[in-house]
């Protein structure tokens, strides 16, 4: 199996960190200018809405005004007639001066009196299907026709509107108040913005995302206002929440990216993959042989495990210490010790009473219930030695301790005491664990070419193993001179890369068959 080396990982993590922090940006991004859009857009309607209603007002006060003269009875112009003409413009808002007509001809206004010479209107720009009658953007007499307004005409009397005041927004002029009659007029506002045409879908369309639109006013409903806003006007109002909007897809960016690397580095962490490896088998098992020392013949193996998954191995060294932390000491083991005894039982080449070794925590011994491993025996098909390793420690010396040891060992589990010499060791623990075999470290087997002060303790270990009837293995056995001088000194056993290293379940047999 081919695996990428971590820092290529870390270079995946940060690519997808990187990639993940552009979506979400682009996502958070798009939604918050959907929500912008539409609040700007209802901003918008709302201007247009108040726009119209402004204009509705001038109408509605207007058509009063004009309603009121028509129902004045005087046939022509005279003094009179004025006195009631201004009588009623002063109680109007919006009307600035009223007219009449004799004979189809201005003949008096409240502003300019009795006129010398009738004035007769230009054609009128249109005319509503009240038959009201339009001018817009007229010159206007009462200013010396030097100033333009919007008249209207009914019946015998015209009035002269203050359009523009009420309607305001005259700073960015992008709208177009118009009249929808039997064709479209315009009325106020920026002339260019319709052609020369509304259709009925211009009318009727209104896409969610477009702030173009025509509205057009509920009363007065031929009345209408095409927009079309201005941008600069957009940007100077929106302008604090696009940088708001800026703000928020930079953070999520940052913020996304952190949490995904963060994600990943977990996911990708010693931790992490332990925890799922239990569950998903990344362990597996390995074995490495020990032999007669005498015979050469292999008797045994010592169970190791390993680790594997899609980033790679991790080594004992690691996962041990990391196993330990994670409180997990016990279905470890058991995972170990099931999986090896299906291995080596369902295997032809190990023979019957095969001496199996497996490596136990220390710490498990020291609970209150011993460790269940009654399921082994069950395995146990081939009658094999089942021996559990357990390093020398504080912790097996306590009474709950040695109370598991008897209990196991009643069970037929036979004990070593692993990596003897270098850890909490002491002869009284060495009786009261009872144990079967001592494991020499390695490390004495290791300096005995050098002929070092640690190695020189062998004999005294055989010495004392001899004593208590323990049988002895040599750990870490790697040439024939050790092999020979460990043979010399009656060391019984022996395991280390001499006699092969930690291998799979069919060439542990194949040394089986070898060495038989
Ligand atoms: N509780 C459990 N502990 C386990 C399990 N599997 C492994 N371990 C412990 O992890 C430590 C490291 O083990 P590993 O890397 O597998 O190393 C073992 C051998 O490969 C190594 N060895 C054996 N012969 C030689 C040799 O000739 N030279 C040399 N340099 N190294 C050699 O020694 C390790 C076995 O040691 P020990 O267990 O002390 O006999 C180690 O402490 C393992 O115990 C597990 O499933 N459970």
């Amino acid at each position: 199996m081919s695996h990428k080396p971590l820092n290529e990982h870390i270079t995946a993590d940060k690519a997808k960190a990187v990639l993940v922090s552009l979506v979400s940006a682009i996502i958070v991004t798009l939604l918050l200018f959907l929500i912008m859009l539409s609040f700007v857009k209802e901003q918008e309607e709302r201007r247009a809405l108040e726009i119209l209603n402004n204009v509705g007002v001038v109408f509605q006060d207007a058509s009063a005004t004009l309603d009121r003269v028509n129902e004045l009875t005087f046939a022509q112009c005279s003094n009179e007639h004025l006195f009631a003409m201004r009588k009623i413009l002063f109680r109007s808002r919006f009307v600035k001066e009223i007219g009449f007509y004799e004979d189809d001809a201005l003949g008096c206004s409240t502003y300019l009196g009795i006129l010398d010479v009738p004035f007769t209107d230009a054609a009128p720009d249109f005319v509503t299907i009240q038959d009201d009658i339009f001018w817009v953007n007229t010159p206007l007499a009462l200013f010396d026709e030097k100033a333009v307004g919007t008249v209207v005409k009914r019946g015998r009397y015209n009035a002269v509107l203050d359009m523009g005041n009420v309607i305001g927004f005259t700073r960015f002029l992008d709208w177009q108040l118009f009249y929808n009659g039997d064709k479209f007029y315009h009325m106020a506002g920026n002339k260019t913005l319709l052609k020369n045409s509304v259709s009925e879908s211009e009318l009727s369309s209104d896409s969610f995302f477009s702030l173009h639109f025509i509205k057009c006013h509920d009363v007065y409903y031929l009345t209408c206002l095409k927009v079309d806003p201005d941008m600069n006007r957009l940007f100077d109002l929106h302008v604090g929440k696009l940088l708001l909007l800026f703000l928020v897809t930079l953070m999520t960016a940052a913020f996304s990216h952190v949490l995904t690397f963060n994600y990943l580095r977990h996911k990708h962490s010693l931790e992490s993959r332990i925890k799922k490896g239990l569950a998903k088998s990344s362990f597996y098992c390995v074995y490495q042989p020990f032999v007669d020392l005498e015979s050469g013949e292999v008797i045994g193996c010592e169970v190791l495990s390993r680790f594997e998954d899609e980033l790679g191995a991790i080594y004992p060294d690691e996962f041990i210490p990391q196993i330990k932390a994670l409180g997990i000491t016990r279905e470890f083991t058991q995972d170990m010790i099931k999986k090896s005894m299906l291995e080596l039982t369902n295997c032809e080449g190990i023979p019957k009473d095969f001496k199996v070794s497996f490596n136990l925590f220390p710490m498990d011994f020291n609970q209150d219930y011993c460790l269940d491993l009654d399921f082994a025996l069950t395995l146990n098909t081939k009658n094999f030695k089942l021996v559990l390793e357990i390093t020398e420690d504080e912790q097996i010396s306590t009474h709950s301790a040695i109370k598991h040891i008897k209990s196991l060992k009643s069970k037929g589990f036979l004990f070593a005491i692993d990596d003897f010499g270098v850890g909490y060791s002491n002869l009284s623990q060495l009786k009261t664990m009872n144990c079967d075999f001592l494991k020499i470290d390695r490390s004495f087997v290791m300096e005995m070419e050098e002929n070092s002060i640690r190695s020189s303790l062998i004999p005294h270990i055989v010495g004392i193993a001899n004593g208590l009837e323990i049988k002895l293995i040599a750990e870490g056995v790697e040439n024939s001179e050790q092999a020979s001088e460990l043979r010399n000194l009656s060391v019984g056993f022996g395991q280390g890369w001499l006699y092969g290293k930690p291998q799979s379940v069919e060439s542990l047999a194949e040394s089986v068959q070898q060495s038989a």
